[in-house]
């Protein structure tokens, strides 16, 4: 669905991204992962075809992203960080801009605002900054394109509608579906990608299956005197910790810990992570 091929891109002096490689599948919802300036954002950009590459290329569905063709846009739905929206109401907009879209669902739309509980008769910019970004994000949903980026959607959302956010994308995935969500807060994406992705120094450092990611590393507390661990925490009951899977156990992968893991250059780790099928290594 998305080939990126040894992708080059900086603003002015400052490069971003060397020779980035990656590859995004359908039927995933990714995370990307990074800290913040680390260039999550000029990276979903670069997907959009908002930015042109200084060398390399990035494909989508086939198309080179930075054309822009109308079948390409068609099936392409990007939620930005900061949103303008016009004044006018959820109802308005969806019979405005809605067609754009071959696959939009007016239905789905009403009740995804139902379910998010916005007024589908007041104007969009009467909505308060979490309201309107809900409604956005309902209207990117309900647009049904086979890909669907959105950075830092849950940026402005409460803790109510950080989860019915989590319920809502992923109910909506299909296997023709890719989702890529960008955040610094690993946590809003718990319990909702399958998949992934860090962006540190330049580099695309881990794209991988949170299965994937099980089946080598296990993620729990051990006492704090022991030192048999790849990376540590201090914990109140003892080590928050990352160890070796050697016994094909199963525990669920802490995020904000591995990510944490791994932007300290836990060299380790990472060597780990990257014995089958990473795209590219520190
Ligand atoms: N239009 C621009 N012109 C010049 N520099 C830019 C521009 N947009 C971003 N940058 C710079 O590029 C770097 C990466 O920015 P970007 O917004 O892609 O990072 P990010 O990972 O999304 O960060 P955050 O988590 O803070 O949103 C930053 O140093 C930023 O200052």
């Amino acid at each position: 669905m998305i080939k990126i091929t040894n992708l080059s891109f900086g603003y002015g002096k400052h490069k971003l991204f060397d020779s980035l490689n990656l590859s995004l599948k359908r039927g995933h919802i990714y995370g990307l992962l990074g800290m913040n300036g680390a260039g999550k954002s000029t990276l979903l950009k670069n997907i959009a075809g908002l930015a042109m590459p200084w060398s390399g290329t990035c494909v989508v569905n086939g198309g080179v992203a930075v054309k822009r063709n109308p079948s390409f846009l068609q099936e392409l739905f990007f939620i930005p960080e900061d949103i303008y929206l016009p004044p006018v109401t959820a109802k308005q907009f969806a019979e405005s801009t809605g067609h754009f879209y071959p696959k939009f669902e007016h239905k789905q739309f009403e009740q995804l605002l139902a379910d998010f509980d916005i007024p589908i008769n007041r104007s969009l910019t009467k909505l308060s900054l979490g309201q309107q970004k809900k409604a956005y994000i309902a209207f990117g949903i309900a647009a049904n394109t086979s890909l669907l980026i959105m950075d830092e959607p849950t940026n402005g959302l409460d803790i109510p509608s950080k989860a019915q956010f989590r319920k809502l994308v992923a109910s909506v995935l299909t296997d023709d579906r890719c989702v890529i969500i960008s955040t610094h807060q690993v946590r809003d994406l718990d319990n909702l990608i399958d998949t992934v992705l860090v962006l540190h120094k330049n580099y695309i450092i881990l794209n991988q299956s949170l299965d994937e990611i099980s089946e080598k590393l296990n993620f729990g507390v051990i006492p704090a005197n022991s030192a048999d661990y790849i990376y540590a925490e201090q914990h109140l009951s003892g080590l928050n910790a990352i160890t070796e899977n050697t016994d094909n156990s199963f525990t669920k992968v802490d995020m904000e810990l591995l990510f944490n893991a791994i932007i300290n250059n836990n060299l380790n780790l990472i060597t780990l992570l990257n014995k089958t099928g990473n795209e590219q290594h520190i």
